[in-house]
């Protein structure tokens, strides 16, 4: 398993560009199976979990090519309507193919995706939509069986708001019958992307970034050539690398405006962020002030980004107040943050973080995504040698991260093991 080394105290400088959002990616590579014919998905991030979609999808019949960024994807030999544990365990996404599926082939079988690190995270929300929409839906060996003739355009009020409930519901309800009415719909900047990638097929979608989304299905769907949008959580992570080295750094490629409620933060924080010509400059102050976040659905603070912020205020002047609203188990980073000399405090779903003057390099484990991110974050500004392990986890949603740090004077280096 490659590990992470991180000689921290570099103060980051120079440019970076964003790659393409996984979590976009995700969702608009699963809605090529709504159509037949051949797809050109371009600004695709080289991920782990970009490579679990194609195996699903090629698991299902679809013939799959990448050159570079760009990935082609025909749709036209999708014969298959499984999607199986092997491949749902390893990324919950997967479990998006049983909307499409079940919309364009009227059945599908699909593994449940279980919890993960973070939390329970049911599908319970997908499934009554579907279920809204006709489907008839019986959960057997740990597999959810869908049928439905034809889907019918529904009204879905979501109890809580949902990302890839949305999403889901948007893909399927795009080939229903008749119109479909989301509400307490997810508003992320990804759920744009999804909407506009389908509407390029031909879909008749209205107020995707809104919490109300009106869908008129259609009867078929189009392939399409389809850019995908930056990875504003990237770009966010970065943002907080220059911050917490004390540098100034210019990051090419992002939209500033996705990441408001970080920024708005970031500069209570004393971080100095300009824009001009699509470049983004982030510059540290010479101390970073501590500040109180609550994460919250788009367009609140994102969840996201709520592991490296902490490791920002980890190295802050006071004590800041971190409450995670969305996951029930998102606080895994605390312990390994501690590792470092972090003073931090857990209380229900609030963190209490009392900077501290100096982190000091020590070796700890990932324990998922940005949990990962974090402790590279963390490595960065300590003394002394860090070594993170089981980076795997980082590899699912960060295209080349100890590069593109590398790139901007910082001193890592990926163990192969
Ligand atoms: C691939 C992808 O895009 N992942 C993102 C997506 O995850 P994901 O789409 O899984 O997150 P959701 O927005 O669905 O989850 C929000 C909350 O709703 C709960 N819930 C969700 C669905 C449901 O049927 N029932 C239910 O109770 C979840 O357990 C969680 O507590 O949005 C999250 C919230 O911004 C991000 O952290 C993830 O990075
Ligand atoms: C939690 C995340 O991803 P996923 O929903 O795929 O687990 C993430 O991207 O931070």
């Amino acid at each position: 398993m490659d590990k992470l080394v991180i000689k921290g105290g570099k103060k980051l400088a120079g440019e970076v560009r964003v790659s393409g959002s996984k979590n976009a990616s995700l969702p608009i590579f699963v809605a090529t199976i709504l159509n037949s014919g051949m797809n050109q998905i371009s600004n695709v991030p080289f991920l782990r979990d970009i490579n679990t979609t194609i195996k699903v999808l090629e698991s299902l019949g679809a013939t799959i090519e990448g050159n570079g960024n760009i990935v082609r994807i025909d749709s036209a030999g999708i014969r298959n309507h499984e999607a199986t544990y092997e491949l749902v365990k390893t990324m919950r996404a997967s479990v998006l193919v049983l909307g499409p599926l079940l919309a364009r082939f009227g059945k599908a079988r699909v593994s449940l995706p279980g919890g993960c690190a973070i939390g329970a995270r049911p599908i319970n929300l997908h499934l009554k939509g579907l279920q809204a929409l006709g489907a008839e839906i019986n959960l057997e060996h740990g597999y959810v069986e869908a049928k439905a003739r034809h889907l019918k355009g529904a009204r879905v009020n979501f109890d809580i708001s949902t990302v890839g409930g949305t999403e889901h519901l948007l893909m399927a309800a795009a080939l229903a019958k008749g119109e479909t009415v989301l509400e307490n719909a997810a508003r992320e900047p990804e759920i744009v992307d999804l909407a506009q990638m389908l509407n390029l097929m031909g879909a008749k979608i209205e107020g995707a970034g809104t919490d109300t989304i009106h869908i008129q299905g259609v009867t078929e769907l189009s392939p399409v050539s389809y850019s995908v949008m930056p990875d504003r959580i990237e770009a966010g992570t970065f943002m907080i690398a220059a911050a917490i080295t004390g540098g100034d750094v210019k990051i090419h490629g992002m939209k500033l405006e996705h990441l408001d409620a970080m920024v708005f933060k970031l500069q209570d924080a004393g971080v100095e962020i300009t824009s001009h010509d699509n470049v983004v400059r982030v510059k540290a102050p010479r101390k970073i002030r501590s500040i109180n976040i609550k994460t919250r659905p788009y367009p609140g603070f994102p969840t996201d980004m709520q592991a490296q912020f902490m490791a920002l205020m980890c190295v802050a002047d006071g004590a800041s107040v971190i409450s995670e609203n969305i996951f029930e188990n998102r606080f895994m980073h605390v312990s390994e943050l501690q590792r470092f000399g972090a003073d931090i405090t857990i209380e229900g779903n609030s963190a209490t973080v009392k900077g501290v003057k100096k982190l000091s390099g020590a070796p700890v484990m990932a324990t998922d995504l940005r949990a990962s991110a974090s402790l590279i974050l963390a490595g960065l500004a300590a003394d002394n040698v860090t070594e993170i392990s089981r980076i795997y986890h980082l590899d699912r949603g960060y295209e080349s991260i100890e590069k593109k740090l590398a790139g901007l004077g910082a001193d890592i280096k990926r163990i192969k093991e």
